[in-house]
């Protein structure tokens, strides 16, 4: 299959996860455009978990198809994936302990190139200040030397953001990345979040309705794994049939 470059750079056809009779994601559809900002909502156990770890290959597909820039990667691997373009986060930050802030990125992306020349002097001198311009770019630009087993649960929110981004995705897909974050931490996490670099489509789960608004220009939102609605953060809002999946009762009467 050939793609423009205007075309999505990653879709998802059909997209089903069955565990036994329960179906945990339902016939989803799903394009991401270069530069979307895309948040993925719903109740809990709505599915989206399970989306997102389908579209980064850590789980498998019971049917459908996901494509990255032209390139059908259903069965690809999550490394491979990561060093095609794809890149994510958890919801618990995997990050090094032991190592320093700027260490952790080095590591990110000997993962993400496969290649085994990071150790080597000058090639690590790139990848250090090239870490050191990721790190500025998400707000730690004074942790480098830090070890990461330091940093506040915010802090190694950043840090797993800027390792994701060491391989220059295409695709970011971020796994409620606020969970957990409040005052300070939030605010530098949503800094960060508005100083994703431009081209790259973001796809993120959160609950924090903040979160979705400042940073979504596209909301999608889950219900018993599948597709409720896909809009606008304000028409999504203004949703008759979302307002009644999140409050159980007919818009306006709740
Ligand atoms: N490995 C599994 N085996 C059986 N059921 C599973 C498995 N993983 C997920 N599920 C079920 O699939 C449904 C969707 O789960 P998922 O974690 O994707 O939801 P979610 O929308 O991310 O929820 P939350 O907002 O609470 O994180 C849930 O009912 C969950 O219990």
């Amino acid at each position: 299959m050939t793609q423009t470059s205007f075309g999505p750079q990653l879709s998802a056809r059909g997209l089903t996860r069955r565990y036994g009779p329960f179906l945990a994601v339902d016939d989803v559809d799903l394009d991401l455009a270069a530069g979307d900002r895309h948040a993925l909502i719903g109740p809990n156990g709505a599915g989206k978990s399970t989306l997102l770890n389908l579209l980064a290959g850590t789980i498998r597909p019971t049917a459908g198809q996901v494509v990255l820039a032209g390139r059908d990667i259903t069965r690809t691997r999550p490394v491979r994936r990561a060093r095609l373009g794809l890149s994510r986060t958890f919801q618990t930050p995997a990050v090094l302990e032991s190592l320093t802030a700027l260490d952790n990125l080095v590591v990110a992306a000997w993962r993400h190139t496969g290649t085994h020349t990071a150790w080597r002097p000058a090639r690590r001198r790139t990848l250090a200040a090239r870490g050191l311009h990721r790190l500025d770019e998400v707000g730690l630009g004074d942790h480098a030397h830090t070890p990461a087993r330091e940093l506040s649960h915010g802090q190694r929110r950043l840090l797993e953001i800027a390792g994701a981004l060491t391989a220059n995705p295409a695709v970011l897909l971020l796994d409620e990345p606020a969970a957990g974050l409040a005052d300070h931490d939030l605010t530098l996490l949503l800094d960060a979040l508005r100083r994703l670099p431009a081209q790259t489509a973001v796809l993120l789960v959160e609950h924090n309705q903040d979160v979705v608004t400042t940073l979504a220009h596209t909301v999608t939102v889950l219900h018993h794994g599948r597709v409720l609605a896909t809009g606008t953060p304000h028409a999504i809002h203004t949703h008759p049939a979302v307002a009644e999946v999140y409050l159980g009762t007919p818009h306006g009467t709740g």
